[in-house]
């Protein structure tokens, strides 16, 4: 385990510094305790006793400085976040590399048991890595040695903030006092702590709730606050854990705006766990994709949303995905499970002829028309960003019906419901589709 550092305190005007006793972060303690009881109610953990901040937790006095003295504030050098770690959990195993700077924003988006909470778990102290580290900043959060030792600093100590979609605030506290609970645990003056608290529900439009107690909050509010107080204590990483999947979607609408418009005074990582899409669009600079404990994707929230590389990003992002092999010309040639087959070539862009490639395309952009010629002749060679189709499924689609083929079952194609009542849509309707090559998006599958 990593040693405590001494601390530098202001006391009567000189500043000196006090080595921590044996336990100086009990009630930083409790408050990550408290997050951890909410994620282990999501993942069946084993419980954790509840925290109390007056019974169990300790003041600023409590953590040993005399009346006058307060801790004076000195965070470390706002910084990178790395991770390079494996981790087994049940038969489950991760293994991730993924870095983010201070002030960015990294969305790990991927399907239910991929491994989006123990990376978060690891991170924030919950689960030591079978290999690897953890850093964020100058500081080692946790390092497995050639030894098989791992050195690990107390989730207390870690200054990592996790914010999960309860907001599990001490019910017994005000908003403020929860919020200046934090800030207090290390060390700051009362008063201090309750002026920084105003601040920041102000900053959250919180400022008229200060008074009171959670459940006199309805639950946006109450997550407001939760996010408030992670913030108030000054972490240097936020961890965010599907923060708004218990929100309306109108609260989670304003959470997103609240999160995304925060100031960057004091830049940190920011690490979002997500399922939505729109999470990772209105807040991510970069976005992963996490699939079976290893990231399949990584790069610009833009272009891993706009050319995904697997069919749940691509389900995700709300495009088709179509993979093949590219042609003489740089288009990407798609055989369908009966041998159907299809070219796309993009307007920009085009891959090496006989490299596997993929073309990516939203279904609305398709145009169907009906098609009173039959299938073509399977000799016939296909006309690029054409095609015909039998209708085997009909679904509703926001504002109109998605369409899908026997040709290609993993290809929708959505039409509005106007032209759905005149293509008088029907199962084993035949039909023929056409997509302007500005609208494909063709690429190279490394
Ligand atoms: N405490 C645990 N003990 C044993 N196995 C666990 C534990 N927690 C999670 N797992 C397993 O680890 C794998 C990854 O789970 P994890 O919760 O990290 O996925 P996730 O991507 O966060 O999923 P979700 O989106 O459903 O929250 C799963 O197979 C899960 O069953």
């Amino acid at each position: 385990m990593l040693r405590p550092r001494a601390r530098r305190i202001r006391c009567h005007g000189a500043v000196r510094r006090q080595r921590p006793r044996r336990h100086p972060h009990h009630a930083a303690r409790d408050l990550h305790r408290l997050q951890r009881r909410g994620r282990q109610r999501r993942h069946g953990d084993r419980p954790v006793a509840h925290a109390h901040p007056r019974r169990g937790g300790r003041t600023a006095r409590h953590a040993g400085l005399a009346r006058g003295c307060h801790a004076v504030s000195t965070p470390p050098a706002p910084n990178r976040l790395a991770v390079d770690v494996s981790a087994s959990r049940g038969g489950f195993t991760i293994e991730v590399a993924l870095g983010v700077d201070a002030g960015e924003t990294l969305a790990v988006l991927g399907p239910n048991g991929s491994g989006k909470s123990t990376l978060l778990a690891i991170i924030a102290g919950h689960l030591a890595p079978t290999a690897g580290t953890v850093r964020l900043g100058g500081r080692t959060l946790a390092a497995r040695r050639d030894d098989g030792r791992v050195d690990e600093l107390p989730v207390e100590r870690r200054r990592v903030a996790l914010l999960g979609q309860e907001a599990l605030l001490f019910p017994h506290l005000t908003a403020l006092e929860n919020i200046a609970f934090g800030p207090r645990a290390t060390g700051m003056r009362a008063a201090d702590a309750r002026r920084d608290a105003l601040g920041m529900l102000e900053r959250f439009g919180l400022a008229e709730f200060a008074g009171r107690r959670p459940r006199e909050l309805s639950g946006g509010q109450q997550q407001r606050v939760a996010i408030a107080r992670a913030l108030a204590s000054r972490p240097d990483a936020l961890l965010l854990d599907e923060p708004f999947a218990s929100l309306d979607v109108q609260t989670a609408a304003e959470m997103r705006r609240v999160i995304a418009e925060q100031p960057s005074a004091r830049p940190i990582p920011t690490l979002l766990v997500t399922h939505d899409p729109i999470d990772a669009i209105m807040l991510a600079d970069r976005a992963a994709i996490l699939q079976a404990g290893r990231i399949v994707q990584e790069g610009p929230t833009a272009e891993v949303l706009g050319h995904p590389a697997t069919p749940f990003a691509a389900a995700l992002a709300g495009v088709n995905l179509a993979s093949g092999i590219g042609t003489a010309d740089g288009s990407v040639e798609v055989i369908g499970p009966s041998g159907a087959r299809l070219v796309l070539r993009g307007a920009a862009g085009a891959v090496e002829p006989g490299a596997r490639a993929s073309a990516v395309f939203s279904p609305g952009a398709v145009h169907a028309a009906r098609a009173d010629d039959g299938p073509p002749a399977a000799s016939a060679p296909p006309v690029p960003n054409r095609w015909a189709g039998t209708v085997t499924s009909l679904q509703s689609a926001p504002g109109g019906v998605r369409i899908v083929t026997a040709e290609h079952p993993g290809l929708a194609v959505d039409v509005p419901s106007a032209a759905a009542v005149s293509l008088g849509l029907v199962a084993d309707a035949r039909l023929a589709f056409a997509i302007a090559g500005s609208d494909v998006s063709v690429r190279a599958i490394d």
